[in-house]
């Protein structure tokens, strides 16, 4: 192969996780030529607005597929989570890393965790999931939307603009930010995005050359993890609208999968979880028990 050209997108967070992606490729390959591809998503854009709003996760793939199709790109690199779960045209994940941290953060300049916050706290997250999960925790915090990227975040909080803010500890590691940590909220209790803390290639379904340069990326054991995380989600039809979890890890036997479905006014949830082997019908179980559990309800007209 010539040059591998990496679409990305600016912030950041995508920055570092498309160089980690160039790193390893270098790695394995001390003579690839490698060039990053820059672009602005529309996803990007929107930072006024809910996300689910004007289109969903896939806006911050498409002009980075797009620029694919036109032959100016030979992957993308994706943080998993934002990745739809239905891939829209010839598009194909050939590297699924390992995963990084799956937990979410508590972070914040004057408290410890959730529980020591005042009465009344304002805590900034946009991602329904998280507000969810807090209003179960604590029905008197005032929660109040974040946009922006990670940098951005922080620095509004800094600004005095929140007393606590909720972000994913994978994105502070990256960014160097562990220190900004003040707690961890650890699966099972608090329970993560179906595929949080794992990056992602995406390529061309009929580029061989770059599928087959990618396997040696892919890590198995996170893959089935994801896939069932990612497999549980879609057979819920859960629009972003709805707060979804998912955490998957291995265990004697296969994997194991918790879920859980929240009312995005009250934080109300249903949970369940399950052991199995195959990813994707263990993701379809835990789907189907979370709705004979009443996850309907919180799914519909959302
Ligand atoms: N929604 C943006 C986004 N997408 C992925 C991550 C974190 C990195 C990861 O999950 O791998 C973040 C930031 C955040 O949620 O704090």
């Amino acid at each position: 192969m010539k040059t591998l050209r990496i679409a990305t997108r600016k912030s950041p967070l995508a920055l570092w996780q498309t160089e980690h992606v160039a790193a390893l490729l270098r790695g394995l390959d001390p003579d690839l030529e490698i060039t990053l591809v820059p672009l602005s998503t529309r996803g990007d854009q929107v930072l006024d607005r809910s996300l689910a709003a004007v289109g969903g996760k896939g806006l911050f793939l498409k002009e980075l597929e797009e620029a694919m199709l036109r032959g100016e790109a030979d992957c993308a690199v994706h943080s998993l989570k934002d990745v739809p779960m239905e891939l829209e045209g010839p598009f194909v994940l050939p590297a699924i890393l390992e995963r990084a941290d799956h937990a979410d953060a508590f972070v914040s300049n004057n408290h410890d965790d959730i529980a020591s916050l005042p009465y009344g706290a304002r805590v900034g997250s946009s991602s329904l999931r998280r507000q969810a999960q807090l209003r179960a925790l604590r029905p008197d915090l005032q929660l109040v939307d974040l946009r922006g990227n990670v940098n951005t975040r922080l620095a509004k909080l800094d600004a005095v603009e929140y007393d606590a803010i909720l972000l994913a500890c994978a994105g502070l590691q990256r960014l160097g930010f562990d220190r900004r940590i003040r707690a961890r909220l650890d699966a099972p209790a608090w329970l993560p995005a179906p595929a949080q803390g794992a990056i992602t290639v995406e390529c061309r379904e009929d580029d061989e050359a770059t599928r087959t340069l990618f396997a040696a990326l892919n890590h198995a054991p996170t893959r089935r993890c994801v896939e069932a995380e990612r497999a549980m989600n879609r057979a819920l039809h859960g629009s972003c609208q709805v707060p979804v979890a998912a955490f998957a890890h291995e265990v004697e036997g296969g994997l194991h999968l918790v879920g859980q479905v929240s009312a995005v006014e009250d934080g109300r949830a249903v949970r369940s979880e399950a052991t199995g082997d195959d990813a994707d019908a263990l993701g379809r179980l835990v789907a189907q028990q979370l709705l004979d559990l009443g996850a309907g309800e919180f799914i519909a007209g959302r």
